[in-house]
C-alpha cells in the first residue's frame, strides 16, 4: 500500500502549493488526481517519486517511509517509475531501443519479446526501428509510456500521459494501457486535467483546488453528487439555477448536467432558446430562463428565440 500522509509543500515560503494531502492507494489501484493546470498535480507526483524532500508530512510504501534526494544519491525508487511531461527519451536511438534501455541484455530473446509486448500495448509496433527524433509528439509519448512499463514497476506515476495523443488514438490507448496495468496489478497514480482520462478507468478520483483535495470518491460518486458547479464542470457542461425557478420548493440552487434537463411538449417551466450546437449523436441547446442559461441535451436543434418547455429529471 502507498500512503500519502498529510503532505504539504511550498517551493517558496510565501506560497504553499499543496496543503494536507492525504490518501492511500492499494495494490493494483488506479488513482486519478484531477485539477486545473497549476494546481500542484505534478508537484505531488514528484514528491511521491522522491524528487524533492518532504518537510511536512510523509509518503510510505508498505509502511516504510520513502526518502527524498537528501538521502539518495540518485532520486527515485527502483519499484516506482515516473513519467514526467517531458518524456525523457533518447532522441538518437530507435523507439525499440528506448523501450528496452533498462532491460538486461543477457537474455536477448526475452528482451525483444518484452519490447514487442510493450510496443503492442501502446500500438507502436510499426515504428520500432524509427529513431525517436523522427517521431511525432504523440508517438514519442506512447514510446515514453512503454519505456516506463518495461521493468514492471510496482507503482507507476503518470503526468498527463495522453496530452499529446490525438483523439483518434486516445480511447484505444487508454483502454489498452489501463487493462494492461490492471492485469499486471500495477498501482497507478495519474495526474490529469482531463476527466475522460479518469472517468472510465480510475478506481478513485481526487480533485485538487487551492492546494487541497476538495472532493474524493469513485468516478460515479463524484459525477452524480458533485458538491458544487466547479466540481461538476470537470466532467461535463453544467447549468446552475435556483431551485425556485425550476419549481423545486427548496432553498439553494440545482446543479444540472445537460442530460438531466429535458425539452418536453408542455410543462410549467418555460425557456427561450439562444443557440443549438451539433454534437454528433445529439445537440446541446442553450436556453435561458429569465437570465439564467441552461445547457440541455436534445435530439434536435431549435431556432433562436423559440419558446420551449423544460422538465428536470
Ligand atoms: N520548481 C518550481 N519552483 C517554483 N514554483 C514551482 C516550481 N514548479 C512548479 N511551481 C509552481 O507550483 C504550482 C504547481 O505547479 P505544478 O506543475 O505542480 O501544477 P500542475 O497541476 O501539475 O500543472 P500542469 O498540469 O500545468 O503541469 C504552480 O503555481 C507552479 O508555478
Amino acid at each position: 500500500m502507498l500512503e500519502i500522509k498529510n503532505v504539504s509543500y511550498a517551493y517558496t515560503a510565501k506560497k504553499p502549493v499543496l496543503k494536507n494531502i492525504d490518501f492511500t492507494v492499494s495494490k493494483g489501484e488506479y488513482i486519478a488526481l484531477l485539477g486545473e493546470s497549476g494546481c500542484g498535480k505534478s508537484t505531488l507526483l514528484e514528491l511521491i517519486y522522491g524528487l524533492m524532500d518532504i518537510e511536512d508530512g510523509e509518503v510510505l510504501y508498505h509502511g516504510k517511509k520513502l526518502l527524498g534526494p537528501k538521502y539518495h544519491l540518485i532520486p527515485g525508487h527502483p519499484f516506482m517509475k515516473y513519467l514526467a511531461q517531458d518524456f525523457s527519451l533518447m532522441p538518437y536511438t530507435t523507439a525499440a531501443e528506448n523501450v528496452g534501455e533498462f532491460l538486461s541484455n543477457i537474455y536477448k530473446d526475452k528482451k525483444n519479446a518484452r519490447i514487442q509486448e510493450l510496443l503492442e500495448v501502446v500500438d507502436m509496433v510499426d515504428f520500432a526501428h524509427i529513431k525517436v527524433k523522427n517521431l511525432s509528439g504523440g508517438q514519442k509519448q506512447r514510446i515514453a509510456i512503454a519505456r516506463v512499463l518495461a521493468k514492471e514497476p510496482e507503482i507507476l506515476l503518470l503526468d498527463e500521459p495522453f496530452s499529446h495523443i490525438d483523439n483518434f488514438r486516445k480511447n484505444n490507448l487508454r483502454r489498452s494501457l489501463f487493462n494492461y496495468l490492471k492485469k499486471q496489478k500495477i498501482t497507478c497514480v495519474v495526474a490529469t486535467h482531463d476527466s475522460t482520462d479518469a472517468l472510465s478507468f480510475a478506481d478513485k478520483l481526487y480533485l485538487i483546488r487551492d492546494q487541497e483535495i476538495i472532493s474524493k470518491g469513485t468516478p460515479e460518486e463524484i459525477y452524480f453528487n458533485p458538491k458544487n458547479k466547479y466540481i461538476a464542470s470537470f466532467f461535463n457542461e453544467v447549468s446552475e439555477i435556483s431551485n425556485k425557478e425550476i419549481g423545486i420548493n427548496k432553498e439553494g440552487n440545482a446543479i444540472l448536467y445537460p442530460e438531466q434537463i429535458n425539452i418536453v411538449e408542455k410543462s410549467d417551466i418555460k425557456a427561450i432558446v439562444d443557440q443549438s450546437y451539433f454534437k454528433g449523436n445529439h445537440y446541446l441547446v442553450e436556453a435561458f430562463i429569465n437570465k439564467t442559461p441552461l445547457i440541455i441535451k436534445s435530439d434536435r436543434s431549435y431556432e433562436k428565440n423559440s419558446e420551449v418547455f423544460i422538465e428536470i429529471n
